[in-house]
């Protein structure tokens, strides 16, 4: 999708994204948003730091500029922690040095995509199907960044419509999933299984079975067969049409149900959040103080607060060599 970005010309390798502005209006399409805000993220990585790497078309990016500088040498000893199989071969293919949790159980920053993020920086992600792995390793590092562009902006958890995912075991599927949208009906749910017919385009990690070995049931509601993760495990897609309320308590009421083994809420998990748009790139840390809640302090773009109400406010503006990025 081509999206008008009247302040960026594309960015190239050589350049800080937000370094880079045209006089005339410039259509970025939403992977070079993704690559604005992966480029972004990598500028917090430093030498001799354990990164982890996500899964996904925009973390993909970040994977790639890792690999970049380290040729260029102006990232050195860097450890890479991958969040999927995916990402390991990636990763392995472009010469970064790979660890895993075992070795390195706590990391300096990792980077990553998501498919939705609220006004309070929750994420839904595992879109990709790589959200057991992604939730390990995220849940590990100092600061979680997150990336995206601005099609991942929700008003609340499951606001998009589309898939927030729940990986669970394969045996007796169908029962799980049933006891997973009668948890929500109140928020309108539909619980599907994720099939080779159903996640075109959204495999990142997993890959589709071969053969149906798990007891109880073998029908495929969405035709195909289903999807597997890394795990082994297979994916439950909840939709919603209704708000689901309180997001720690819906999580752990899924965590509760036997048979699930992780969720694609990441909650109070983002330390910062990058948000490649037409205006801009938004930078948005947590910080937590005793007053409001300071969202975005950045050296480029926006600083924006969130006032005790929920609602985000610009409170100034920030000035990148002499010319307004937002207003
Ligand atoms: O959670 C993920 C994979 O499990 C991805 O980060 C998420 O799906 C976003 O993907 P993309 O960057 O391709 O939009």
């Amino acid at each position: 999708m081509a999206i008008p970005c009247p302040h960026f010309n594309p960015v190239t390798s050589e350049k800080p994204a937000m370094e880079v502005l045209s006089p005339s209006p410039v259509v970025l399409t939403q992977d070079e948003l993704k690559r604005i805000a992966a480029y972004k993220a990598v500028e917090m990585v430093e030498s001799g730091m354990v990164v982890g790497l996500g899964t996904g078309s925009t973390a993909k990016h970040a994977v790639d500029r890792i690999a970049e500088l380290l040729h260029k040498g102006k990232l050195k000893k860097i450890i890479g922690i991958p969040t999927s199989t995916k990402t390991h071969k990636q990763a392995l293919s472009l010469g970064i040095p790979l660890s895993d949790l075992d070795s390195h159980p706590v990391l300096d920053i990792a980077i990553d995509g998501a498919d939705e993020i609220d006004p309070n920086l929750n994420l839904v992600k595992g879109r990709g199907g790589s959200l057991l792995r992604e939730k390990m390793v995220e849940g590990v590092c100092k600061k979680f960044v997150v990336i995206v562009d601005e099609s991942k902006l929700v008003k609340y958890i499951g606001g998009s419509g589309l898939a927030m995912p729940v990986e669970i075991v394969p045996f007796c599927w169908k029962f799980t999933a049933k006891r997973l949208q009668e948890l929500f009906e109140h928020a309108g749910c539909v619980a599907k299984l994720r099939t080779s017919a159903s996640s075109n385009g959204m495999e990142n990690g997993g890959y589709v079975a071969k053969l149906s070995t798990f007891a109880c049931s073998n029908g495929m509601e969405n035709g195909g067969l289903p999807f597997v993760t890394d795990n082994g495990n297979y994916v439950v897609d909840l939709y919603f049409t209704r708000d689901i309320g309180d997001l720690k308590a819906a999580s752990d009421a899924i965590l509760r149900l036997a048979g699930v083994v992780e969720h694609g809420m990441f909650l109070d998990m983002a330390t910062t959040v990058i948000v490649a748009g037409d205006r801009g790139v938004t930078i948005k840390n947590k910080i937590i103080n005793n007053a409001d809640e300071l969202i975005s302090i950045s050296n480029s773009i926006a600083i924006e607060a969130k006032r005790k109400d929920g609602q985000y406010v610009t409170v100034a503006t920030a000035l990148s060599k002499g010319r307004t990025w937002l207003s």
